[in-house]
């Protein structure tokens, strides 16, 4: 299996090497030259499985000769042993034809872990195999910087840096970051918002020399391992619903898009999609665009579910890309337009992305009375982000087709939004009731390319 980049000019890279790489070179993402296929057999047969057996199958082919048979199940299953539910993705119904698929049992409790517990398993068997050591350095707006710090802290041959916006993730959140004392594992405060934390990093990654100097690696969904460890619970949900013989839809609460792009590969290898429907909050622009009115950006507005306040919505491209038919040059020119602003969608890609996504916005008020709703009936507390795609699911979903919506973090990682709607404040498990107790470490930095870089080779030497 080769990757190639979204913008054409970067080299063909193998699994590891595009793990180990982050950024093509040329600014684009890897992507998979090929999208390889199950049979209906194979996906009938995953009834019954264990998650991480079903795990091997549908990430197997897109690994090449990166790890044996017996390594890969080996990191699968070490990956997913500290999961808190045996099931690792189980499912719940909230209404006929309605399930939530709660992916926050991991140890930070969002979903997150799922592709993230796998990459620091993958990492460290690569590295340490090649005695080799890298430095990753992560943009978040709350979620991914945690998981991340959780699987590679106290690595021997990773150190880790954590670029999160000052001010603008939950407390919860911001303490997972703050307070692992492991010295390889580094928070950072950025005066901005996410999308300036994600462009100071990918600014970082075309710095070749910075790049080069540093061994810079990336564990955002920048990284294809972290889309492809996020197939396998489409997989899981839709055969737990009558897959391969019933059609079952998706809507995912959505940010970076590389989520809902993890459910375009699932679709695209042969699990019978009939929805993919993109929920975003008040910051709505991939709604807008997948609705006919151009990737325009705007003002980043604070919301409850602060980790989909984003614009620049990354993995966006390689949606562009298969939209504009693998056509490199024109993603290129389109990411162009994107820094000055924005870029309208050719009539034809338009189609290409409408006839497989489609999309909704939920409004705070939205939100928080979906949270409230959804208690009164069912008793579940939802986390904000997994509220606004409840809201649009029930917007727009066929009563005839199930509609699975991802709940993609555990509602105590946001307790103030949670406890405004049901007057209830969710508490953290047992093994995190200390969080609030820990000694907090970060360094406040500005929005500044330069202080950034000093500041992570500083703290390298
Ligand atoms: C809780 C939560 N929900 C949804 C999202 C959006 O996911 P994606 O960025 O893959 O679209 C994020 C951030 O990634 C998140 O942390
Ligand atoms: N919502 C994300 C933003 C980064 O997304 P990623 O999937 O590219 O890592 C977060 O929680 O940090």
């Amino acid at each position: 299996m080769r990757y190639i980049s979204t913008r054409g000019t970067a080299p063909v890279l193998s699994f590891e090497e595009a793990m180990l790489t982050g950024l093509a070179r040329d600014g684009g993402l890897y992507v998979p030259e090929t999208i390889p296929t199950l049979s209906r057999d194979e996906i009938a047969g995953m009834a019954g499985q264990s998650y991480e057996e079903v795990a091997f199958t549908v990430m197997r082919p897109f690994i090449g000769d990166t790890f044996t048979d017996d390594e890969f199940r080996d990191l699968i299953t070490k990956a997913y042993a500290c999961f808190g539910h045996s099931a690792r993705a189980p499912m719940v119904q909230l209404a006929p034809n309605h399930f939530l698929l709660e992916l926050f049992h991991g140890p930070t409790l969002a979903f997150k872990d799922f592709a993230m517990q796998l990459i620091g398993q993958m990492f460290q068997k690569a590295l340490g195999r090649k005695g080799d050591r890298v430095t990753i350095v992560g943009a978040t707006s709350g979620d991914t910087g945690s998981a991340a710090i959780e699987a590679f802290r106290g690595l021997d041959n990773v150190d880790v840096f954590i670029l999160y916006p000052h001010g603008r993730v939950s407390e919860v959140q911001r303490r997972q970051m703050t307070t692992p004392s492991e010295s390889n594992v580094h928070a950072l405060a950025v005066d901005g918002d996410f999308d300036d934390c994600q462009a100071r990093l990918k600014d970082m990654f075309n710095d070749f020399e910075f790049r080069d100097g540093v061994k810079l690696a990336g564990v955002n969904s920048i990284n294809w391992g972290r889309v492809l460890a996020q197939v396998v619970y489409y997989f899981t949900a839709a055969v737990s619903l009558g897959a391969p013989d019933r059609e079952v839809s998706f809507t995912v609460p959505t940010g970076n898009f590389g989520d809902i792009f993890a459910g375009y590969i699932a679709k695209r290898m042969g699990l019978p999609i009939a929805d993919l429907v993109v929920a975003t909050n008040q910051n709505d622009i991939l709604d807008r665009c997948l609705k006919g009115q151009g990737y325009h950006k705007g003002e980043v507005h604070a919301s409850i579910s602060p980790s989909m306040d984003i614009q620049v919505s990354s993995n966006f491209e390689r949606a562009l890309f298969d939209a504009y038919e693998r056509d490199g040059n024109a993603v290129a020119q389109l990411m162009a337009e994107l820094g000055q602003g924005g870029f309208d969608v050719s009539q034809g890609a338009m189609q290409a992305l409408q006839d497989l996504y489609r999309s909704g916005r939920a409004s705070e008020a939205e939100t928080t009375e979906t949270i409230a709703q959804l208690h009164t009936t069912t008793g579940e507390l939802l986390c904000p982000h997994s509220a606004v795609g409840v809201k649009v699911a029930e917007d727009q979903r066929d009563p005839c087709v199930p509609m699975v919506t991802l709940a993609t973090a555990h509602p105590a990682k946001f307790p103030d939004a949670v406890e405004n709607a049901t007057g209830i404040r969710p508490g953290l498990p047992s093994r995190m009731a200390d969080l609030f107790d820990r000694p907090e470490r970060v360094t406040r930095v500005a929005n500044d390319l330069e202080a950034l870089k000093t500041h992570i080779r500083k703290a390298l030497a």
